[in-house]
Parts: structure tokens; sequence; C-alpha cells
């Protein structure tokens, strides 16, 4: 196995930049390791929502697959978008096979509304995806469709975490807290044995178009170069802080995070933004 550090994204698309592959890739290179990518759905979206969805044949899933897998075996790999149970099997026949550190970001939704996963679909990523994943990244509305709960505080969403590992036989799961009210962004990552909590100030913007593939993608990147998953949750935890505390005022909807945003936080003051963005 060669010693470049790689990470390996299966998941839809975003032609507007700012979710799916394109966040994940964003976010691999700044992470430096080497960013691969397999498309499941191609996606017509942009900040103001999803306009059109594209399935890509499952045997050519396969085949690309095959094409990375052949020839470059990646230290990591994360699932975001996957909207059918044949696309999870087949995905899942080849995790199987792999030692890489596995993320699965549990994708049901857009921030729209929009479905990006078949509603009949989510029993089976709980059979053929959970049990095979090092970590799992639900956020809140995703973990009540996972475990039946209602979720309304911290001490549900550590139930829930729970329940996921314990039920469904996940390694571990990341409960994010965005979509909760108060002045703290609060994440919960339970392995099995303990909690730790991961929070941040709240950050008051709408522009978080892409969070939590920003989010996967840097655990999934910091995960190949060999950090233990404490550590992988924390640098993930303080790069998409800084990617929504710069985030971009693009488009008319929800703006996307900025990949710079973890490397501004270390320099001065500056006057104006260059482009915009650093
Ligand atoms: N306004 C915000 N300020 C700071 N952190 C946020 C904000 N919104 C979301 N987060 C954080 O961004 C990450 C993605 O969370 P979340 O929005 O729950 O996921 P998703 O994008 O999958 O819906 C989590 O760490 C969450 O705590
Ligand atoms: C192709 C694709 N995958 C995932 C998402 C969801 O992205 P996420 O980071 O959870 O947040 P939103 O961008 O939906 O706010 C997506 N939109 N598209």
């Amino acid at each position: 196995m060669s010693n470049v550090k790689s990470a390996l994204t299966i998941a839809g698309t975003d032609p507007s930049g700012g979710a799916g592959i394109q966040a994940d890739l964003k976010t691999f290179q700044e992470r430096e390791v080497y960013g691969m990518s397999v498309v499941t759905s191609v996606v017509a979206q942009n900040t103001t929502g999803v306009q059109a969805v594209h399935h890509i044949p499952v045997p050519f899933i396969e085949q690309q697959l095959e094409s990375v897998f052949s020839d470059i075996e990646p230290y990591a790999v994360k699932t975001g978008m996957i909207a059918s149970e044949e696309m999870m099997r087949v995905i899942a026949r080849v995790l199987e096979k792999t030692a890489a550190a596995y993320v699965m970001d549990p994708v049901m939704y857009a921030k729209s509304g929009h479905a990006l996963m078949g509603e009949h679909s989510r029993d089976a990523l709980k059979t053929y995806l959970v049990p095979l994943a090092a970590l799992i990244t639900p956020n809140v509305p995703e973990a009540e469709e996972l475990t039946g709960m209602t979720i309304e505080d911290e001490t549900a969403m550590k139930q829930a975490a729970k329940r996921i590992v314990q039920e469904y036989g996940a390694k571990a799961v990341l409960l994010k807290g965005g979509h909760m009210e108060g002045h703290e962004a609060a994440d919960w990552l339970y392995d099995g044995n303990s909690f730790t909590s991961y929070k941040a100030e709240r950050i008051p913007t709408k522009h978080t178009h892409g969070t939590g593939c920003t989010y996967s993608a840097a655990i999934t990147a910091e995960l190949a170069k060999g950090r233990s998953l404490q550590e992988a949750v924390q640098v993930g935890k303080e790069y998409v802080t800084a990617a929504i505390k710069y985030s971009l005022q693009l488009g008319s909807g929800n703006g996307p995070t900025n990949h710079w945003g973890y490397r501004l936080q270390s320099v001065p003051a500056q006057g104006e933004l260059h482009n915009g963005i650093y």
C-alpha cells in the first residue's frame, strides 16, 4: 500500500459546489489527503434547493468502485447520498473487503427538505452499511428516522446515539446538534463505552449549505492520516466551525461553507477579504 494518504467519497454531486462530492473533495484537499470519488447520483441543486436528481445505474457504480479499489486502496472511505437499497448492497460488498476506516454520513434530506434517500431504503442502511462503519454521523432528524425517537434535548441525543450503537451494531456514533436550539452547537460522540461532547458557539448565519458533508469529510481525512477517532472528530469540529464562521454569501439561498475558514483563524485580522474568500 502506498504511503500517500488517500480518502474516497462515495456520494451524490452538487454542481454549485457546496455539498456532496464537491464539498468532500475540497475538504480532503484542504486536509492534505489525496481525494477520490465515486458518484452515486447526479443532483441538480444549488443554494436554494434541489431541482432534479439523476441516479447512476447500479452496475456503473459498481464499475467505478472496481476502478478505484483495483488500483488505489484508500486509507479511509466516507459515504454520503446513497439513494437506494440496490446501491447500498453493492457498496457494502466492497466495504466488507477493505481495511479502510469507513465513515457513514446517513444523508436522507437536503436542508431544503428534498429527500435524497428513498424512504424504503432506511432499513437497508441499517442492515447493510451501519454494521460496517467505524463512525456514523447523523444529524438530529436523521437520528430520529433511524431510531424512531423524538430528540429534543441532550439527554435524548445521548440515548439515541447509544441505541444506534447497541441495537444496530454501529461502532461509534457522532450525533450532530446543528438542528437543536441554543447558543452552542453541541455534538455527542458515543464509542460504545463513553460519551465525548464537541461544542462550539452557534454562529448566527443562514449560510450552512454543506456543513454535514464538510464535517464528515474532515473526519474521514483525519482518520486516513491515522488520527484516533476522538482526535479526528475534534479536528473535524474545528474545521467545520471555521468553515461556517467564514461561510460565503454566494447564491440567493443558504450559501456554502468556506474551506479556507480553518486557515483564516490563525491569520492576523486583515482588511478587505481577498475575492470575498480570504
Ligand atoms: N450555526 C451554526 N454554528 C456553529 N456550528 C454549527 C451551526 N450549524 C451547524 N453547526 C455544526 O455543524 C456541524 C453539522 O451539523 P448539522 O447542521 O447538525 O448537520 P447537517 O448539515 O448534516 O444537517 C455540527 O458540528 C453542528 O454542530
Ligand atoms: C449530493 C448531496 N449530498 C448531501 C447533501 C446534504 O448536505 P449537508 O451537508 O447535510 O447539508 P445541506 O447542504 O443539505 O444543508 C446534499 N445537499 N447533496
